[in-house]
């Protein structure tokens, strides 16, 4: 199913944030009819009236994908506000955290559920999302949910439900570490006297520039690393602090992931 074709039977979206809007946005701008939207969400965006989209009023009957984009702790909530609307066969794709497709299917007995885990990137069309699929999910299912999520950029999917919360905790979860990362290069090269604006425009395109060059196809990243790094030079010295295997960045980053993965569990139980 293309999105256009979704304008006959209609999308739902429980919850329009940060997610749920880029999401939409993505879709409105292939071509998903504005009219074919409804929005279910207690805070809707000022945005959403202005491109036409319902916010109030009947939900569609019978939509082709129910999409759940609020915080897994509000999902007990918004599930029972929206059982009537999946009866009809929708589709019922979840990009919360932690929120397993078991609770899901408690709510929706019939539904096939795809579970998806973006990340904020998709507001630029660049986010890399991961889904995964219950038993009722068929092949239809899969490529409708690959084709809302490719909408805001790649889509892998996954085998097991089990991979999710490393995912979550890997690339649903990592912008923020990348950010961070600019916020710490940013702090030491104020520390080695730059001025603060210089400092940032130096670390965002570092972080972009090497990001780009990590997708191109070619040099691992192990080897792009090499590439920078001159004997006795100067990135050396540096990476002899960040790679140190009891204070660097592994143990730090194994730390990181680790601590985002279990809350995730957390969050599904
Ligand atoms: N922000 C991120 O980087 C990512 C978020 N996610 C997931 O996306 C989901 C949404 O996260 P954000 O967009 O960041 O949160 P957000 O707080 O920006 O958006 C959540 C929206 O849900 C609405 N809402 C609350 N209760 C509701 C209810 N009962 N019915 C309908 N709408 C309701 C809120 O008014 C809000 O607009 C979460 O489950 C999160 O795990 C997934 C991947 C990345
Ligand atoms: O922090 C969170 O729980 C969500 C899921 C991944 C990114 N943001």
């Amino acid at each position: 199913m293309t999105l256009a074709q979704l304008n006959e039977r209609g999308l739902l979206l429980v919850g329009c944030g940060r997610m749920g809007g880029a999401l939409l946005r993505g879709w409105l701008d292939r071509g998903l009819d504005p009219a074919a939207v409804r929005v279910m969400d207690p805070a809707a965006p000022g945005w959403l009236a202005e491109r036409g989209i319902a916010t109030q009023g009947a939900l569609p009957e019978e939509p082709a994908v129910i999409v759940l984009a609020v915080k897994p702790q509000m999902m007990g909530a918004a599930l029972p506000q929206v059982t009537d609307a999946a009866r009809g066969g929708a589709l019922v794709l979840s990009v919360a955290a932690g929120v397993t497709i078991a609770a899901y299917e408690r709510a929706f007995p019939a539904a096939p559920v795809v579970r998806a885990m973006p990340n904020t990137p998709a507001a630029i069309g660049q986010a890399i999302t991961a889904i995964v699929g219950n038993a009722r999910a068929d092949e239809a299912d899969m490529a409708l949910a690959e084709t809302l999520m490719g909408a805001v950029g790649q889509v892998v999917r996954l085998t097991d439900e089990a991979q999710m919360d490393a995912v979550t905790a890997l690339s649903g979860s990592g912008p923020a570490y990348v950010f961070h990362l600019i916020e710490a290069l940013v702090a030491a090269g104020e520390a080695e006297g730059l001025p603060a604006p210089l400092a940032l425009a130096l670390a965002r395109a570092t972080v972009a520039g090497a990001g780009a060059l990590a997708m191109q196809d070619g040099p691992d990243p192990a080897a792009l690393r090499e590439a920078v790094t001159s004997p006795g030079g100067t990135t050396a010295a540096g990476l002899a602090h960040l790679m140190d295997a009891g204070s660097g960045l592994v143990p730090l980053i194994g730390r990181t992931v680790a601590a985002a993965a279990a809350r995730g569990r957390e969050l599904g139980a």
